[in-house]
């Protein structure tokens, strides 16, 4: 069975998932596309070999020929778009985050524990990147005995100056946050943030760089370095150190380069080179899930506990004090998460 895939929002991401879809999943096809810019969901189309070109968002989730849904539009349009796909009982592969509020990320559980079935997946995809996959192994076999904190960096090379300031947290900082709820299997109670002196590239109101120290409901520590300007390319460090040992992502280059005295590798501009194994692997498994009528990767319960954390750092950031997360109850619809 070929799953045919609607794709809503074609920009960067958008049209990355068109490609990966179209080239390298298996048993997945695009057949339709939609983006307020016309010309980007021309682009797309093409690109998936002839998709159809909606010109309304919610035709494209009730188009008949389109079995699962992709948002890959801005953070405001996902709630909407989620809630959508829910109500026409299709399957969604909604970009992080799941909305920009916790309140609204609990709608999307709400409409889903009223269909009472799980649709959404949530695009984090580093559940789904080798490294951190093997991570995991490592942690899961013992061999590092009981965990006692992780390590987290996350930097960009600049940030979209649309973006406001609480994006660095609910935009970036959720992935440091979703991926440490993955790992440890362990719930995050409290945030506190620290902000150094802000990087002189930024704007008065944006504080850049920021660094969160969260505190699981095991005890474990977890810091999160989000800098965001950090101009010499994407770099995403992670260690888990515990009683006996540590387990560390390591620089993902395929080779080094000695050349004029020097020994380097090369990072990545960007996330799309850094995470494309991850990307097309998360695709992969949604569209395998998609075919026998099952989800797999970050739930929206995952999407919205990852927004209540994101919440309570921006609490800790206004207060300068210790927040502690606030989160409802976990239904049971949700109570085995996936991948
Ligand atoms: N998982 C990951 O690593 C990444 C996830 N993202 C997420 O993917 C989403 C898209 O980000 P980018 O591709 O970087 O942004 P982008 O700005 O390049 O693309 C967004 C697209 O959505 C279109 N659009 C705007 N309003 C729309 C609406 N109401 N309905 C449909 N389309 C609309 C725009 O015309 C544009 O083509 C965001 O939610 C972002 O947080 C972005 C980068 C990496
Ligand atoms: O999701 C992403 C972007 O939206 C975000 O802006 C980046 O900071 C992240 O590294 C990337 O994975």
């Amino acid at each position: 069975m070929t799953v045919q895939i609607g794709v809503i929002g074609c920009g960067m991401m958008g049209l990355d998932h068109v490609r990966t879809l179209t080239a390298a999943v298996s048993g997945a096809g695009v057949a339709a596309v939609f983006d307020a810019d016309e010309e980007r969901a021309a682009r797309a189309a093409s690109a998936a070999g002839g998709a159809r070109v909606h010109t309304d968002p919610v035709e494209l989730v009730r188009d008949a020929g389109v079995d699962a849904v992709v948002v890959a539009s801005p953070d405001q349009t996902h709630e909407e778009f989620a809630m959508a796909c829910v109500e026409a009982g299709k399957p969604v592969l909604c970009e992080k985050p799941l909305a920009t509020t916790s309140e609204a990320c609990w709608r999307v559980v709400e409409a889903e524990m009223c269909g009472g079935r799980r649709l959404v997946q949530v695009g984090y995809m580093r559940r789904f990147d080798p490294a951190y996959l093997e991570m995991k192994r490592v942690f899961d076999s013992g061999e590092i005995g009981d965990a006692l904190m992780l390590h987290s960096v996350h930097r960009n090379v600049d940030y979209p100056p649309s973006l406001p300031a609480s994006a660095l947290v609910t935009a970036t900082g959720v992935h440091d946050i979703d991926i440490a709820r993955w790992l440890l299997r362990e719930e995050i109670v409290s945030a506190t943030v620290h902000t150094p002196r802000p990087s002189g590239r930024v704007r008065p109101d944006f504080q850049d760089p920021q660094f969160l120290v969260l505190q699981t409901e095991g005890g474990v520590l977890i810091d999160v370095e989000i800098f965001v300007n950090a101009q010499y390319g994407y770099d995403v460090r992670g260690e888990l150190v515990g009683e006996r040992g540590s387990v560390s992502l390591v620089p993902p280059a395929a080779v080094s380069t000695r050349r004029a005295g020097m020994e380097g590798q090369a990072v990545a501009p960007d996330f799309r080179p850094r995470f494309q194994d991850a990307y097309r692997a998360e695709l992969q498994a949604w569209v395998d899930a998609c075919a026998v009528g099952e989800t797999c990767g970050a739930s929206a319960w995952d999407g919205y506990t990852s927004a209540a954390v994101a919440e309570a750092c921006l609490r800790s950031l206004s207060s300068g004090r210790t927040a502690p997360v606030e989160v409802k109850p976990r239904p049971t619809l949700y109570t085995e998460s996936a991948t």
